[in-house]
């Protein structure tokens, strides 16, 4: 296995390969995310548009990722259920920390995809396949944990109300 990644593809935005692919929009968009970032580095100390690019991301994962909108959905779903069963404070925060832990987790694995896709491209390689493997098992184990926690605190009140206890 050649774990090597070459030193350009790390540091530089495109390969030249990539680069010499790139059509004029490609180009212009570009140019027009330089310009962005200069503008953000002119206004860093706002804390308001610090706000505003992290939004940004959370828009751009939900708009993009179907598991995001999935995760939301059946956390909504779950909050709305412990209110509904009056379920204890700390029952309510558990639950809200392992849907907030999986929306993290989802969040830094669409990053992960992102700083991988920007390095590598659409070649192969073995550690672009571990990185999001890994970033997804992530997101996985969370999703897991979090069904089981709600489903501890949760199915005993549903499974009452349904009268099958
Ligand atoms: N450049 C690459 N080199 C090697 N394997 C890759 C590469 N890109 C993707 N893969 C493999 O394909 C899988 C799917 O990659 P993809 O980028 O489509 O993520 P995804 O499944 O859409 O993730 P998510 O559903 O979280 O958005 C990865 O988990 C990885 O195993």
């Amino acid at each position: 296995m050649n774990n090597d990644l070459p030193l350009t593809r790390l540091f530089l935005f495109k390969s030249p390969s990539l680069s010499e692919q790139m059509t004029k929009t490609d180009e212009l968009e570009t140019e027009h995310s330089a310009a962005q970032r200069n503008d953000s580095f002119q206004i860093a100390t706002n804390l308001l548009l610090s706000f505003k690019y992290a939004g940004q991301g959370v828009s751009y994962a939900f708009r993009t990722q179907r598991n995001f909108r999935i995760h939301l959905l059946i956390g909504a779903i779950a909050l709305t259920l412990s209110v509904y069963f009056h379920l204890s404070a700390v029952a309510c925060s558990i639950i809200s920390l392992t849907i907030a832990l999986v929306l993290v987790l989802e969040l830094l694995n669409t990053a992960l995809e992102a700083v991988v896709d920007l390095t590598v491209g659409r070649e192969f390689h073995q550690l672009a396949k571990i990185t999001k493997d890994c970033a997804a098992g992530a997101v996985l184990i969370a999703a897991i944990a979090a069904l089981l926690i709600a489903g501890v605190l949760l199915l005993p009140h549903i499974l009452q109300r349904l009268a099958l206890i």
